[in-house]
């Protein structure tokens, strides 16, 4: 099973604040000061001494800022703001199929095999990487910019860690909402990057200067000795991610 399942968070784990707030004043509770918000942890329903007036939930909540859907000229779709976002400001979650790191590469070879050529995995840790081919929201739309706008940050929300797209500076109402993949593209970095800024990577996935001639003289040096080994990799790698819903579950945050 190579799909996370979620987990019940025991009493003892729970992160309790000991904020007090004004309660004239309810946007005061659970902000900035907030241990659980230092700690980039959202407050338990239930068990946050601010109650209802908590301002710590907003995954759970879903305090997404508004964006629509834009077509790009040569990008396919982006995700664009439908209003000003502020720096530092929570847009919205990246969600998808929580999978683990080995399935997350078989997939990307079977992807690759299909010409399936856009991608929508992010690594979520160490072990996991949220895919949102088949199951996702609007992030799923996010283009990559080398010289991005948004940012990924995790945050534990009832005892799970989760991703946010989050803005790194003040966004007006209509640009594009672009963030860096920093992906490794398993099966090769063949999308060349068309984000336009000065320092772009030029190709998808491409971490470093080197990375990037290797991969391209690849590319252009038609090597067969290469090609013949990912399809090996991909017979056996689709046999064995071949997914059902059964299989898998449905495991997004949502
Ligand atoms: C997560 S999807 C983004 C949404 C996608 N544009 C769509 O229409 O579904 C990622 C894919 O979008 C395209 N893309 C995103 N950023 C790009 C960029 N800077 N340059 C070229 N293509 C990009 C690539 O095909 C990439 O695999």
């Amino acid at each position: 099973m190579s799909c996370y399942r979620h987990k019940k968070l025991k009493e003892d784990d729970i992160a309790i604040c000991q904020c007090k707030y004004d309660t004239s004043d309810p946007k005061s509770a659970c902000v900035d000061r907030c241990l659980n918000v230092l700690t980039n942890t959202e407050c338990t329903p239930g068990y946050c001494q601010c109650g209802d007036s908590c301002n710590n939930q907003m995954f759970q909540q879903r305090e997404y800022a508004k964006t629509k859907l834009f077509r790009t000229n040569e990008r396919g779709w982006g995700l664009f703001a439908d209003e000003n976002i502020k720096a530092g400001q929570f847009i919205i979650e990246y969600c998808g199929e929580v999978i683990s790191s080995e399935a997350a590469k078989k997939r990307s070879y079977v992807y690759e095999a299909h010409e399936v050529k856009d991608t929508y995995m992010i690594t979520l840790d160490t072990n996991y990487v949220i895919d949102s081919t088949r199951k996702g929201n609007f992030s799923r739309f996010l283009n990559h910019s080398c010289r991005p706008n948004c940012e990924t940050r995790k945050w534990t929300v009832l005892g799970e860690t989760r991703l946010g797209i989050f803005a790194m500076k003040d966004i007006s109402v209509g640009k594009e909402l672009t963030i860096n993949y920093y992906f490794e593209w398993y099966a090769g970095a063949t999308v060349r990057c068309l984000c336009g800024a000065a320092n772009c990577c030029i190709f998808l996935g491409a971490k470093s200067q080197r990375f990037k001639e290797y991969n391209h003289v690849w590319k252009d040096g038609n090597d067969r000795g290469y090609e013949n080994k990912l399809t090996l990799k991909l017979n056996s790698a689709y046999e064995e991610t071949r997914p059902t819903i059964e299989e898998h579950g449905y495991c997004a945050h949502q």
